[in-house]
């Protein structure tokens, strides 16, 4: 997980979402609610990922931050403007990487570079973007033989070309082989680094512990919880498991401080605690005293993988925080 104190990152919002709503459909039983109420605050220079189980309305959200649809309610602004209706000057200064780009296949990813550095304002050289998103080498390759982590590389390049300060990635990962993944991180760390502000949608969680500075998890429409990594993991309970030796009653096992009724299954014992030291600690001085080995002993803090299920089942009240 990286903590990080950027120089780049300020309380500027540059991207404030105030109680969004989307419908799809207009008649009767057709019309759904995908995004209901969201509102969420992005400084310059952060990393946001948004998080979600499928069809959370991440996507939905997301294109109205970037101005593709106009929102049934609530209000948007990036950079200080509307996305939508301001198209003129928002969409010089963002870049989007949608869940697929849609060029035609037959044209080269050389082509294809010149064809949209020719759309952007500013754009840089197109060779230095495919340095960037390692596909120099592929630079001659028809876009429909380019493999599926490689057509992301390519979107995510096209997405980099103009030089954004607000960079939006959709899923920028799915596909790619774990070195693709590990290089594009790396490159969006880079980006935020020099302070471009970025929001991302992953189903990654180990996307979004390694990258981001805060995140949100939806569910049905709605943001349930938000905070940094830590916040989120600090509201679910650490873990401590062992296997008591033939004979050792678990009832033996002294209350603990911080710690839950331990959980016997036969010689394995679990406890659930919310101050993992202190309840290791005397765990461990009891065992000493007692001379008691616990086998295959194993503490761990709960992972961004068990809040997240914890609040996509909605066992979990998770933190819902804001910006300021
Ligand atoms: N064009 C559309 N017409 C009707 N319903 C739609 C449309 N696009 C999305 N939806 C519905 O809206 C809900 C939210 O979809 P959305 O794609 O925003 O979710 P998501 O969180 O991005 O999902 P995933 O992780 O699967 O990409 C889903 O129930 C989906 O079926």
């Amino acid at each position: 997980m990286t903590a990080r104190a950027p120089e780049q990152q300020t309380d500027e919002v540059v991207i404030d979402a105030q109680e969004l709503r989307r419908r799809y459909g207009t008649r009767g039983r057709t019309e759904h609610e995908a995004v209901r109420g969201v509102s969420l605050q992005v400084r310059r220079g952060e990393l946001f990922a948004l998080l979600g189980t499928n069809g959370a309305g991440k996507t939905s959200t997301v294109e109205l931050l970037e101005g593709l649809a106009l929102p049934h309610g609530g209000q948007v602004r990036v950079l200080g403007h509307d996305p939508y209706r301001q198209r003129a000057q928002v969409r010089p200064r963002t870049g989007m990487m949608l869940q697929s780009g849609g060029f035609p296949g037959d044209l080269t990813v050389a082509e294809v570079a010149r064809f949209w550095a020719s759309c952007t304002q500013g754009a840089q050289p197109v060779a230095e973007v495919l340095e960037k998103v390692r596909l120099a080498h592929r630079r001659n390759v028809r876009v429909k033989q380019l493999s599926g982590g490689e057509s992301r590389r390519l979107d995510l390049g096209l997405a980099l070309i103009g030089r954004p300060d607000v960079l939006f990635l959709d899923e920028p990962t799915t596909g790619m082989d774990p070195e693709g993944r590990r290089d594009t991180w790396q490159l969006v760390r880079d980006l935020r680094d020099e302070g471009t502000t970025v929001l991302l949608t992953t189903h990654y969680l180990e996307e979004a512990a390694e990258l981001a500075d805060r995140l949100a998890i939806m569910k049905e429409g709605r943001v349930v919880a938000e905070g940094t990594s830590a916040e989120l993991v600090a509201a679910h309970p650490s873990r401590i498991c062992f296997e008591l030796p033939d004979g050792q009653s678990p009832e033996s096992v002294p209350a603990l401080p911080g710690a839950g009724q331990p959980v016997a299954r036969g010689r394995h014992v679990t406890i659930e605690t919310g101050s993992l030291q202190a309840t290791l600690t005397r765990l461990l001085a009891w065992a000493a005293e007692t001379g008691v080995a616990l086998e295959r002993l194993d503490a761990r803090s709960a992972s961004l993988e068990e809040a997240f299920l914890a609040v996509a089942e909605g066992r979990s009240d998770a933190p819902v925080g804001s910006v300021a």
